[in-house]
C-alpha cells in the first residue's frame, strides 16, 4: 500500500472502554502517537495495559471508543492494518512442529516486502536455532521468535507485550538494541513494560496506566519532573501509589 503522509499520527485511540464481566480492564482512555515515536506502557498487574494494546491492534472490539493506525480502522479495514502493523503478542501459540526458519517463512509470506529471514533472526539472536522446532525453543526463545514474526512485513508501527519479560540480560539487551534499530528506521513503537531501566533507555514518551486510566503520559524526565520526585521510580508511586517493584 502507498505511504501514509507523515503527519497522520500512527496511533489515534479516543476514550475506549473495555469491560470482562464486572471487572472494567480500560475505562475511558485516549491517546495519540505520532510516526516515530517509541511510547512505552507502564504499570502494575491488571492495570490495562495488554487490554489497551489488544484494542489498538484490533485484536479486541472496545464496547465503545475508537481507534486508528495511521489513520485505518482496525476493524473495518483489517486487510490494510496487518500490512502497517506488527503485533507480538503475550502467549503467542504457534504451529508446534514448524522449525524457526520454517515459521519465519510463513510469516514472510503474508507480506509484499518481507524482511530477509537471516536478518529477522539475527535481529533476534535465533540464528543458530533456525532448525529448532517451534515446541523444542525454551520461554525466552519463542518470546524472541515472536517478535521477530511482528517485525517480517517491516511494519510502521509496532505492538511489542512481552518485549524482555523473563529474558536473561543478554537477551535483553539485545531486545533493546533491536528496538533502537527499529527507532532508526523511524518505526512508531508501542511498547509494554515492567521496568523503569527500559523505558528511561528506549522510551520518548510513557503512558502510565493505572485502574484501567491514563495517570500520566509524558517524558520519562517530564514525569520525573512534574511529580516532584527524584527517580522514575519514586515518580510512579507518586502517581499511582503503588510500586511497580513488585512485578519482576
Ligand atoms: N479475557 C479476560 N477475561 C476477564 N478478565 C480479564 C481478561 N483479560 C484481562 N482481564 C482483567 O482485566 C484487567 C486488566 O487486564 P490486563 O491484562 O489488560 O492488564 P495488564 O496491565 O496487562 O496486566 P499484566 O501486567 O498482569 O499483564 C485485569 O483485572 C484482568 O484480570
Amino acid at each position: 500500500m502507498s505511504t501514509p503522509d507523515t503527519s497522520t499520527p500512527a496511533v489515534v485511540a479516543t476514550r475506549l472502554r473495555k469491560r470482562y464481566g464486572g471487572t472494567t480492564a480500560v475505562d475511558d482512555v485516549s491517546l495519540r502517537i505520532e510516526q516515530g515515536e517509541v511510547v512505552g506502557v507502564l504499570g502494575v498487574n491488571g492495570a490495562g495495559k495488554t487490554t489497551t494494546v489488544e484494542l489498538v491492534a484490533g485484536l479486541r472490539r472496545p464496547d465503545s471508543g475508537s481507534v486508528r493506525v495511521l489513520g485505518l480502522d482496525p476493524h473495518r479495514e483489517r486487510g490494510r492494518v496487518r500490512q502497517v502493523l506488527g503485533v507480538q503478542l503475550q502467549h503467542a501459540s504457534l504451529h508446534a512442529a514448524l522449525t524457526v526458519a520454517e515459521l519465519v517463512g510463513l510469516y514472510r509470506t503474508f507480506y509484499p516486502q518481507p524482511r530477509p529471514t537471516a536478518e529477522l533472526l539475527e535481529l533476534v539472536g535465533l540464528t543458530e536455532q533456525r532448525t529448532v522446532r517451534f515446541e523444542r525453543l525454551s520461554g525466552g526463545q519463542q518470546q524472541r521468535l515472536s517478535i521477530a514474526l511482528a517485525l517480517a512485513g517491516r511494519p510502521r508501527v509496532v505492538v511489542l507485550d512481552e518485549l524482555t519479560t523473563g529474558l536473561d540480560p543478554r537477551a535483553r539487551r539485545r531486545m533493546w538494541a533491536a528496538v533502537e534499530s527499529l527507532r532508526d528506521e523511524a518505526v512508531t513503537v508501542l511498547l509494554v513494560s515492567h521496568t523503569m531501566e527500559e523505558v528511561e533507555r528506549l522510551c520518548d514518551r510513557v503512558l502510565l496506566l493505572d485502574a484501567g486510566r491514563v495517570v500520566a503520559s509524558d517524558t520519562p524526565a517530564g514525569l520525573v519532573a512534574s511529580s516532584g520526585a527524584d527517580t522514575l521510580d519514586d515518580a510512579f508511586v507518586a502517581l499511582t501509589g503503588k510500586s511497580l517493584e513488585v512485578v519482576e
